[in-house]
């Protein structure tokens, strides 16, 4: 039998890290999750038990540490660059490093030191750099969650022998936005850019009157696309956040859209992607 190693990585998964700045007696908060994924010369390591190629993943947890003090964390894309370019430039074995990170937010309470978690949407990225130079930046967020209490209908799908759902003119729209994001380049304004991203995915769902999720969908990645020039492709995941209609006629009132039960499974799941027409090749940027 004739066996050869396969593709693989390794890395630090989840090194979560908070990062305080003392600015006197006020206090900034950077709460984030970073997990390393590292590539290269790791025929060794698996064939033979060497380890002399192998960065251990001990020691990248401890360089996010250290980089957190040494260089501060500001946005997530920029510090994940940073990681990425020092595994990848430091050491000649690894070839190829994946950094992906979510920030969790925190919101001052009051005072200079008291901070509640913000009830808001994760923030994420995953950075590729490789020993050629190559680079790709990859944002994006999850558990934003939306809903629209009209301006939605579904109908006119098939109808076979299984089908029970009744077409609505009226019902509720509602998800959890999970969207990725990439960039044409590695350079950017990843903070300006992450704010007009969310606000586009906002607005469009807010002001699209939806035939389906899968039209919603299509119309927040266009606005996107349209919003933002360094954008050239985004990716959704997003669940149909059902809520059926409660039937309270046993109870003798009606319901006209005003009582719904909130399902939590099984949801439907509507995933899709929109991207200029024009994008460069998106290389290793969605792995
Ligand atoms: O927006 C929707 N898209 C579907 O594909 C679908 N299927 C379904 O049962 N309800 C919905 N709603």
């Amino acid at each position: 039998m004739s066996v050869i190693l396969g593709p693989n990585r390794y890395g630090k998964a989840e090194t979560r890290l908070v990062r305080v700045v003392r600015d006197g007696e006020v206090h900034h908060l950077k709460d984030i999750n970073v997990s390393s994924s590292l590539s290269g010369e790791m025929e060794s390591v698996h064939l033979t038990g060497s380890n002399a190629a192998v960065l251990p993943t001990d020691t990248q947890k401890n360089t996010a540490y250290a980089f957190a003090k040494k260089y501060g964390v500001d946005q997530i894309e920029d510090f994940a660059l940073l990681l990425a370019r020092h595994f990848v430039d430091s050491q000649p074995t690894i070839h190829h490093a994946r950094v992906e990170i979510e920030e969790y937010g925190w919101e001052r309470i009051s005072g200079g030191h008291s901070f509640v978690r913000s009830g808001r949407e994760v923030r994420t990225c995953v950075v590729h750099y490789d020993r050629d130079g190559r680079t790709s930046v990859v944002s994006g967020l999850k558990d934003l969650v939306v809903l629209n209490s009209t301006d939605s209908e579904f109908h006119g799908y098939i109808v076979d022998e299984y089908t029970t759902l009744q077409p609505t003119g009226d019902r509720i729209l509602a998800t959890a936005v999970a969207a990725q994001w990439r960039h044409a380049s590695a350079t950017g304004e990843f903070g300006k850019s992450y704010a007009d991203v969310r606000q586009a995915l906002l607005d469009a769902f807010a002001e699209t009157y939806s035939l389906s999720l899968q039209q919603t969908l299509y119309a927040m990645g266009r606005r996107v696309l349209e919003t933002r020039q360094e954008v050239c492709e985004i990716r959704f995941a997003m669940p149909n956040k059902h809520h059926f209609l409660v039937d309270l006629a046993p109870f003798g009132l009606d319901n006209d859209n005003e009582v719904f039960y909130a399902a939590d499974r099984p949801y439907g799941l509507i995933e899709g992607g929109v991207l200029r027409e024009d994008a460069p090749d998106a290389a290793f940027a969605w792995e």
